[in-house]
């Protein structure tokens, strides 16, 4: 029997109220493109609940993360979450943090990790979809131990955007879509955070072995024919 899970975020949050709550805590959660675990349901009977998989997005600013997760949502059906897209509407919606994400966005800096994870967080939540594409995040290895303490969960896999600065800053100075960051002064400090923070982060789930770097240099296509194979190859498990 197949059931959703509600919320992936239970496994170290047992307050919570969620299927998850009763999966074993000591269960190791989210293996690499595993999409099912046994759990005992109230009565006892183990049954088989459809966790999500989760593929963090990486990149440097301008190197097609955005541009290629619609894609794989197109082909895929993942449910694109955007770090960068959370933070910007958080700016409309809530009056207390708004000049601090602006701020912090123009300053090419990164947003204090315990807010994005919670606007995370809440949008798989609030998701019926069980597979998601969480784009511009982790930034920094601040960012990943705050969502794995947060929600007790790991990606499954990692795609990495690798492209020539050149070319990012290229792309990013005609992407023409009024972002307050798209400006070659927020540019140049936005690089100098992708290289001391971020790049520590896909170094390490290099070292995990779950780091699958993709050439993003090329037409859209051209990236997006890299990108196939890798959700194609597990699409059935993760169906
Ligand atoms: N392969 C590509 N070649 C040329 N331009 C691209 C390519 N992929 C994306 N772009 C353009 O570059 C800009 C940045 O892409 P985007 O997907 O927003 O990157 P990111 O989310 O990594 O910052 C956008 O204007 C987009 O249309
Ligand atoms: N995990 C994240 C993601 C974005 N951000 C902030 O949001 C900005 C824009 O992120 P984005 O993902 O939309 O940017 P792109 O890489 O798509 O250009 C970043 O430069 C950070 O200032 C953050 O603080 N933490
Ligand atoms: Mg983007």
């Amino acid at each position: 029997m197949w059931r959703r899970v509600a919320s992936v975020f239970t496994l170290l949050a047992p307050s919570r109220s969620s299927v998850l709550n009763k999966v074993p805590h000591n269960l190791k959660f989210l293996e690499v493109f595993a999409t099912e675990v046994m759990t005992p349901t109230e009565d006892g009977v183990l049954s088989k609940v459809k966790t999500p998989f989760i593929t963090f997005v990486l990149g440097g600013p301008g190197s097609g993360k955005g541009t290629q997760c619609l894609k794989i949502v197109e082909s895929f059906g993942f449910t694109h979450l955007s770090a960068g897209d959370l933070l910007r509407k958080e700016t409309s919606t809530n009056a207390k943090f708004c000049d601090m994400i602006n701020d912090t966005i123009k300053e090419g800096g990164i947003v204090p990790s315990e807010l994005t994870v919670k606007l995370i967080q809440g949008a798989i939540d609030s998701s019926e979809n069980y597979k998601f594409l969480i784009d511009g995040f982790p930034r920094s290895e601040e960012n990943r131990s705050a969502f794995e303490k947060i929600t007790g969960a790991e990606p499954n896999i990692v795609l990495f955007f690798d492209c020539p600065e050149e070319e990012m800053v290229r792309r990013v100075l005609s992407r023409n879509e009024g972002r307050l960051d798209d400006n070659i002064d927020t540019m140049k400090k936005r690089l100098k955070t992708f290289t001391a923070l971020s790049l520590p982060v896909i170094n390490y789930y290099s070292e995990k072995g779950k780091l699958l770097k993709i050439n993003a240099v090329g037409t859209e296509d051209e990236v997006f024919e890299q990108v196939r194979p890798v959700f194609a190859k597990y699409e059935k498990e993760i169906r």
